[in-house]
């Protein structure tokens, strides 16, 4: 495919969490419409409401393979042979691209099930995406450089994104597509200690992901580690540090390191081959 990607039919095959997200994190970009792109899923009634955004919704996988160029597959390992087998006939190797954002499905799981040298991008996003900030990671070992390029401009309109080699893919599954529940339960953490202290739930939420969001943003903006950063905190016999060293005391970022560590090995071990 040589055209760029705004110019193509997309079929994001399993409308859930993840499918949904995409579909709307790209026609929040503005740089999709929604009558580019079709998603499926089996009980279609829950996606009622994306069809006054103006997206198809059908449960009719083999059609919308049929009448799309790009391919999202978008459902759970445990799910995919199933949706393999169903449109296998559809899938045209010459002219389909296929991104599959399933967790621990290698490029070469996906041509074996379909018997298909079809070109696969595995792209691993995280739900940030519904608001243009996700962090994308993006793998293939079968793609022509122009439609990796193709699927890095796709996923660049809803955040960030870096290509890596396929086997980090289930690393960047832990650090990334978890990572954000990691970070979202050390925001709830810090506002639940807020509400101890004195402050209304609602409220020590709102201060805690502000103050989270600006920690990430003065990584991000200064490129500086951010150990240096937290050594302006700290000042000395300080609260910083005496708070920081009791959270290390517990655990702190043992919890993060091995958590991470173990979600990495399990993002491995999702997908099981059926007969
Ligand atoms: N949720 C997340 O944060 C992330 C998920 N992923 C991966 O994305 C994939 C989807 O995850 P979620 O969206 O969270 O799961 P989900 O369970 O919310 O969505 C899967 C959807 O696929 C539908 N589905 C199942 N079989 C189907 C079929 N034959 N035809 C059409 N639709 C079908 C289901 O009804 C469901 O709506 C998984 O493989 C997951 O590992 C990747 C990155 C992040
Ligand atoms: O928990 C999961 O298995 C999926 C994959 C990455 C994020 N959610």
């Amino acid at each position: 495919m040589t055209t760029t990607s705004n110019q193509h039919k997309i079929a994001i095959l399993g409308g859930g969490n993840m499918g949904v997200a995409l579909a709307k994190g790209l026609v929040k970009s503005g740089k999709y419409a929604g009558n580019q792109i079709t998603i499926t899923r089996r009980n279609i009634r829950a996606l009622q409401d994306l069809v006054v955004q103006g997206f198809t919704i059908t449960d009719n996988n083999s059609q919308a393979v049929r009448e799309a160029d790009i391919v999202v597959i978008a459902v759970l390992p445990q799910q995919l042979d199933g949706l393999l087998d169903s449109i296998r006939d559809e899938v045209n190797a010459a002219s389909h691209l296929l991104i599959s954002v399933v967790s621990g499905v290698s490029v070469n799981d996906i041509t074996n099930r379909l018997d298909k040298q079809v070109q696969v991008v595995r792209a691993m996003p995280n739900t940030a995406i519904a608001i243009q900030e996700s962090m994308t990671c993006l793998a293939s070992n079968n793609a022509t450089k122009e439609n990796l390029a193709l699927v890095k401009e796709l996923f660049d309109t809803v955040g960030e994104t870096i290509e890596i080699h396929e086997e980090l893919m289930t690393s960047a599954t832990a650090l990334c597509a978890c990572g954000i529940a990691f970070f979202l339960r050390s925001i709830r953490a810090a506002s639940q200690g807020g509400t101890e202290i004195g402050f209304h739930a609602a409220e020590a939420l709102h201060m805690a992901a502000q103050t989270a969001k600006g920690a990430a943003a003065l990584l991000l903006a200064t490129g500086n580690h951010p150990e240096g950063e937290i050594d302006k905190v700290t000042s000395p016999k300080g609260c910083t540090i005496a708070g920081l060293n009791e959270m290390e005391h517990a655990g702190f970022s043992s919890a993060m390191i091995k958590g991470i560590r173990l979600s990495a090995i399990k993002a491995g071990d999702l997908y099981v081959k059926s007969n």
